[in-house]
């Protein structure tokens, strides 16, 4: 098409008249003369960011870039020698990553096809990538549909790429120099396109996840696990807390979908996820939509969080203490360091976090030969004698709860202290240092440095220590659900790791089968107990401590309504099943 038919064209569809022409296209033109004041006859260079600007926008696009490198590059090789190039745009529309031909870079980037050009409607006229960031679905601009003279000759098909808050974070654009006339030919581009597309959303999703549970979907069995459609990322209570682009579909269109829980739109609760694991067979991992249809799942379970690398091994018992919490990390660190020498070290923080633990395992690092171990409460000075024979090799003596000893074996440990030097003493407290009550001669001959214990509250590997109580302490089988691993994760742990191994032993105990449900979990310890799970007087005897006793009387309450059941119960329908079969209850004929 000459340039004067094409400003013809544009004028016609100005006025409202049909050539023809894409809606979109058309759409974009109107835009272009209306909103942005550009001249069709005008034919303006591609315009190209300085460098300086380049290289913020490529630092703000770093993560973008990176998750989308290896799908772009599996693009590029699928395309080799048809002289396609492929440009990664931020969502301003400037090209912060290209890949193309190196025979033809001076051409490309003659036509903006290159890092640093920016592809903005507003600057560009119609084009894929403007096109594209203005109505966030994908689209082709062949040829003559672009608005400015200088561009006619390219044909462009442009996919837009979501972040998991569902904003438009980048523009996947595919372009030609030179293209067959027809449209059509640019099919496959706009196929190639979308799918690299929502794999560099899926990677992104994934990449951001390692702490969540992820629900990948897919309507075919066979693409399930290789290369899914659609993907949620959920808390531990199932809500939504990030999304691809295609799952979108599955909530209803107007209200969010950040927060969202997903058995509100799928037959699924966040307690089924680990049954749509990959051990399982494809075919049995169907999940039905609300609205009928069918998808297949495969759920991918949060990653046990990751040791951090201190540049040294810690070794032996003290290894077996964190999970990877930086406060434990540093802590250790510094027992480490400190075990082989003789400081005396006071151990100090709440109840039950661990100090009489971290004590033996620094004895067990340290050149101490013998290890005698004293409870100062009831601790009197002839025990003191008794029990501290004379030896000549360094000896560990560990004092639990220095802030109870006696008035009197406070002065006979200053005396054996004075006469023994073989003595290494290992001092716990759950006291702040400056609370200390004893004999100050004797407070500084037991404290050479505090190392202070951080309570369950403030540690970030909650979730180890919980899978590795029940890995040595319950039977193999045994895990938690997911509702009820967010519950513990939740809670505040006023009596720390004792109190935490106490609720996961007793959940352990009063659980069937080989999943720890939300109604398993005795209530907080030193709370008001939680509502029980049902309400009204027809509760019966269910305690917090085991709201399954009253089963029966809820699933009469329920009319046997199975679903309804397990919404009182918050947990989901199979749960109820497994737990009428253990108790014998069978619906009334
Ligand atoms: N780092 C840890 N990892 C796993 N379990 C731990 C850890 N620290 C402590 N525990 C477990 O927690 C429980 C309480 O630990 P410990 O007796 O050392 O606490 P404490 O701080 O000395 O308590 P208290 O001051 O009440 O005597 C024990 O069963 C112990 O095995």
């Amino acid at each position: 098409m000459t340039n004067a038919r094409h400003i013809e064209e544009i004028g016609q569809v100005l006025e409202g008249g049909q050539t023809g022409r894409d809606s979109v296209v058309s759409a974009s033109w109107r835009r272009c003369v209306e909103l942005y004041g550009m001249d069709p006859m005008r034919s303006d260079p591609a315009y190209i960011v300085t460098e300086s600007e380049l290289r913020d926008h490529r630092k703000q696009a770093e993560w973008m870039i990176a998750a989308a490198r290896s799908g772009l590059q599996s693009l590029f090789r699928q395309v080799a020698g048809q002289n396609y190039v492929l440009l990664l745009t931020n969502a301003q529309g400037v090209c912060v990553d290209y890949f193309g031909d190196d025979l033809f870079t001076e051409d490309l980037r003659n036509a903006g096809l290159y890092l640093g050009s920016n592809w903005s409607e507003d600057l560009a006229g119609t084009c894929g990538v403007g096109a594209c960031i203005v109505t966030q679905e994908p689209v082709t601009v062949h040829q003559d549909d672009h608005f400015g003279n200088a561009h006619v000759a390219l044909s462009c098909t442009a996919a837009p790429i979501f972040d998991s808050l569902g904003q438009l974070a980048a523009v996947l654009d595919i372009s030609l120099l030179r293209s067959p006339t027809p449209k059509s030919s640019q099919n496959l581009a706009m196929s190639l396109v979308t799918s690299a597309a929502r794999r560099v959303e899926m990677a992104n999703l994934m990449a951001e996840s390692p702490r969540d549970w992820v629900l990948r979907l897919s309507s075919s069995p066979e693409f399930l696990d290789v290369d899914p459609e659609a993907a949620v990322r959920l808390d531990g209570a199932g809500r939504v807390l990030g999304y691809t682009r295609a799952a979108r579909r599955l909530f209803p269109e107007t209200g969010p979908i950040l927060g969202r829980r997903i058995d509100e739109v799928l037959s699924v609760s966040v307690d089924d996820l680990p049954d749509l694991m990959r051990d399982r067979p494809t075919e049995e991992r169907v999940i039905e939509m609300r609205d009928g249809g069918a998808l297949f799942g495969h759920a991918i379970a949060p990653k046990a969080p990751r040791q951090p690398h201190h540049g040294m091994r810690r070794g032996g018992a003290l290894a077996g203490l964190s999970g990877g919490d930086p406060a434990m990390a540093r802590l250790l660190g510094q027992a480490e360091r400190l075990a082989p020498g003789t400081v005396p070290l006071l151990i100090t923080g709440e109840t039950g976090t661990g100090k009489t633990k971290l004590a033996r395992a620094i004895h067990m690092m340290s050149k101490a030969q013998g290890f005698i171990s004293l409870e100062c409460a009831s601790l009197t000075p002839q025990d003191l004698a008794e029990l501290c024979p004379d030896t000549v090799s360094l000896t560990t003596l560990m004092l639990r709860r220095i802030e109870e000893l006696s008035p009197e074996t406070a002065i006979a440990l200053s005396g054996l202290l004075d006469r023994r030097p073989d003595l290494r003493t290992l001092s716990t407290s759950c006291l702040d240092p400056a609370r200390i009550a004893l004999p100050r001669t004797l407070f500084h001959r037991l404290t050479g440095c505090i190392l202070s214990v951080p309570p369950l509250r403030m540690r970030r590997d909650l979730d180890w220590l919980m899978s590795r109580h029940l890995r040595r302490h319950a039977a193999d089988t045994i895990r938690l659900s997911p509702s009820a691993r967010a519950e513990l994760m939740g809670r505040t742990w006023p009596g720390n790791i004792r109190e935490l191994e106490q609720v996961l032993d007793t959940a352990a105990a009063l659980c069937v089968g080989p999943v720890i449900d939300l109604p398993d979990l005795p209530s907080p310890v030193g709370c008001e107990p939680a509502d029980g799970p049902v309400d009204g007087p027809e509760d019966g005897p269910a305690t917090p401590a085991n709201p399954w006793a009253s089963l029966e009387q809820v699933l009469i309450a329920c009319d046997w309504n199975m679903a309804r059941a397990a919404r009182r119960f918050g947990v989901n329908r199979s749960t109820i099943l497994r737990r009428m079969r253990a108790a014998g209850l069978r619906p009334p004929e």
